[in-house]
């Protein structure tokens, strides 16, 4: 279980740009992240992930305060980030691949699961390409079948969606959905109205603080 108590999060010495966050993010569900362009999603999630230590209050992982992004990734926090995060001059299967081997799978089942993951995302066809050759809508999907295939406790995605079109959104967000039905706890940051209505919680930055929108 992940969660924020009284957390104040911010860049060197510029003033905070969250303050006073508090959050629980509970398995099973989908929790929306929104707010406007430069409200804090970003620096809410990275603070979630283990990049960002919170100035003032904590991030703890099962009560335990979370220490830097090595120990979220020994949590099993899995981040799909804005930027995508992925290796340009690696394929969109090595990019898998070399997660999961990472991640103590063994390489023929790497490359199973990879196959699997990139189907299930409508890429099976863009396997071999270099990422740096694909569209930036497939380069988010590459991203997602990365982070889904990780099999994370927690999934924080960072605007997965913004360069799909509308059949490639639902059917990622159908897949967020899975994830947390396996169990994960998700949280989706989103400028998207519609996509955040879609799911169980949200939570909305103004301001530099969080508002409970459904929870
Ligand atoms: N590395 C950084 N150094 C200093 N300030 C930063 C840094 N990253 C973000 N900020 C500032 O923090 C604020 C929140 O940015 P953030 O990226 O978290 O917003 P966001 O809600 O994710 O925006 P968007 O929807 O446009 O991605 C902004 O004012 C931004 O300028």
């Amino acid at each position: 279980m992940l969660s924020m108590h009284g957390a104040s999060v911010g860049y060197g010495n510029a003033p905070a740009v969250l303050r006073e966050i508090s959050l629980t993010v509970r398995p099973g569900r989908v929790l929306a992240l929104t707010g406007s362009s430069g409200a804090g999603k970003t620096t809410l999630i990275n603070a979630m992930a283990g990049l960002l230590r919170p100035r003032d209050g904590t991030v703890t992982v099962d009560g335990q305060p979370l220490r830097d992004r090595d120990h979220a990734v020994e949590q099993r926090i899995v981040l799909i980030p804005q930027d995508n995060g992925l290796a340009p001059i690696l394929t969109a299967a090595e990019n898998l691949q070399v997660a999961l081997v990472a991640d103590g799978v063994t390489p023929p089942g790497a490359r199973r699961q990879t196959a699997a993951m990139l189907d299930l995302l409508g890429l099976a066809g863009q396997a071999d390409q270099l990422v740096e050759e694909l569209s930036g809508g497939q380069q988010q999907r590459t991203a997602v079948a990365r982070g889904l295939a990780l099999r994370g406790s927690v999934l924080l995605a960072d605007e997965v969606t913004s360069e799909l079109d509308a059949g490639n959104r639902q059917r990622v967000l159908e897949l967020l959905h899975g994830e947390a039905r396996r169990g994960a706890a998700v949280v989706f940051a989103t400028h998207d109205p519609e996509v955040a209505a879609a799911c169980e919680a949200e939570l909305h930055l103004v301001e530099g603080r969080a508002e409970i929108i459904r929870d």
